[in-house]
């Protein structure tokens, strides 16, 4: 796979650049799925203030942490809280339920979501994305997959799966950061990432200059 390379000279240009993207591409609406963590979080922030047609766009996190529901370190509640009030559906995983109950409960909420409009993803210092880990194994044919003994914490995650992935017409990686930079180097070196098995029409990398200093 060969992703379309977009570097940006500071973190700040990277997500600005991601919240004009997510607002021209969902402004009449559609569905997508958001990465957690944290770096995506400032430009959730400023595309929360762009006015396009909210109450047309479905949005759900691309994993999540099995922690109590209101825990600060789930994705359902840092990606919400980074957009704002804004008359969106967001779709949460049960995750407090535990992996394999967040999961078969979510398989048919994400079937009925396909396939996505955009899915916006992070990359982990050791090459994941998601919750799909190096060394994991990825083939299934479900949509959301039960994680265990994830090696960045906590261990229990439910994820959606390199096949609920691949179902978009656009996959963006939004990387930033010098903590990044083997991970994001090794993932366009082509080395047998969980990335490389997210395929679609257009996959692209969004980026800084830290994650990716100028060849
Ligand atoms: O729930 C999660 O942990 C994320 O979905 C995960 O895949 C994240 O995108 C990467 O670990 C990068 O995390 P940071 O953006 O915090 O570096």
């Amino acid at each position: 796979m060969n992703p379309t390379l977009q570097t940006f000279p500071t973190p700040q240009a990277a997500s600005e650049a991601l919240a004009a993207l997510l607002a021209e591409r969902l402004s009449a609406g559609g569905r997508a799925v958001l990465s957690g963590g944290n770096t995506p979080l400032a430009a959730y922030r400023l595309w929360g203030q762009r006015d396009i047609l909210w109450n047309r766009v479905q949005l759900m996190a691309s994993d999540e942490r099995c922690l109590p529901a209101d825990h600060p370190e789930r994705n359902d509640n840092s990606i919400p809280a980074a957009i704002g009030p804004r008359r969106y559906t967001y779709h949460r995983f049960p995750a407090e339920r535990g992996p394999e109950a967040a999961a078969s409960a979510m398989e048919p909420v994400v079937a009925g979501l396909l396939p996505f409009d955009l899915v916006v993803l992070g990359l982990g210092e050791d090459g994941h994305t998601a919750s799909l880990f190096p060394g994991q194994p990825l083939e299934t044919s479900a949509l959301v997959v039960p994680v265990h003994n994830a090696p960045k914490p906590p261990p229990e995650r439910v994820s959606l799966s390199v096949r609920a992935l691949s179902q978009t017409q656009l996959v963006v990686y939004f990387v930033t950061g010098e903590g990044k930079r083997g991970a994001l180097k090794r993932f366009l070196g082509g080395e047998n990432l969980p990335p490389q098995h997210i395929r679609a029409p257009e996959v692209w990398v969004l980026c800084d200059r830290a994650a990716y200093p100028a060849q």
